[in-house]
């Protein structure tokens, strides 16, 4: 069953526009709602310009707590930190003032730091707004169709978050878990390129999530998932 809403623009600058004022306005009412509000990124390449125009939000980014959905296990200076994007492209200007919450610790492997994240990202409340990537094998977040954590990452009882092995794509992964994301009060899916629209339209017509873990979420009834979503 889809229940996904597309939304789609003339061009990935009209999209950034407007998702940024929608990703703002969301912020803005949990703030009025609940004095704090909790925003999670996805990193990779598609959300730098997203990033860029977010980051001049007129928002009391004092009350905004921003976290990743995943990261490669990498410490933030790594040219491939989804910490490291975040940092440069949205941690900046207005938005230099929300409080940043690290999917990095350091220790021998992403196993091994799994238990300092979680105690990190356990005070988090709520997510308000995620926001989700997609990759061309329908992975979302870290939850990789070949990595043989997936069911785990995907099960109705996981934890927070967890390691994944990715083994068609580089690096250790911290991720959140389905579970986690899919409690959040507003859940988008980002994507630029045609390409993407067609694994997105693939994933749409089946429904094995583990062959395609983008499913669980376009699955989503409360809230439906909004893709956002421009041709270039
Ligand atoms: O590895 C990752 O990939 C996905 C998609 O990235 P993109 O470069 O195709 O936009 C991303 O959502 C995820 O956060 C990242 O770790």
């Amino acid at each position: 069953m889809n229940n996904m809403q597309l939304q789609q623009f003339p061009d990935s600058q009209t999209l950034n526009a407007a998702f940024a004022e929608q990703i703002s306005a969301q912020l803005q009412d949990a703030i009025a709602a609940r004095g704090e509000a909790v925003l999670v990124v996805s990193g990779g390449r598609t959300p730098l310009p997203l990033f860029q125009t977010l980051a001049n939000a007129d928002l009391d980014w004092s009350k905004v707590t921003i976290t990743l959905a995943d990261d490669r296990y990498l410490p933030d200076d790594a040219p491939d930190s989804n910490e490291r994007l975040v940092k440069s492209a949205l941690l900046q200007h207005k938005a230099a003032a929300a409080r940043f919450v690290s999917l990095y610790a350091q220790a021998d492997n992403a196993e091994a730091a799994v238990p300092e994240l979680l105690s990190r990202v356990n005070g988090l409340p709520r997510f308000d707004v995620v926001i989700l990537g997609m990759g061309e094998d329908g992975h979302t977040a870290s939850l990789f169709p070949c990595s043989q954590e997936l069911a785990a990452g995907l099960a109705d009882d996981a934890a927070d978050l967890l390691a994944t092995n990715p083994t068609t794509a580089p690096y250790q992964r911290i991720s959140f878990s389905k579970k986690r994301l899919a409690a959040g009060r507003a859940i988008y899916l980002h994507l630029v390129g045609s390409k993407k629209l067609q694994v997105l339209e693939q994933a749409a017509a089946g429904t094995d999530v583990a062959a395609m873990p983008i499913r669980a979420f376009i699955q989503l009834t409360t809230p439906e998932l909004s893709v956002m979503y421009a041709d270039q």
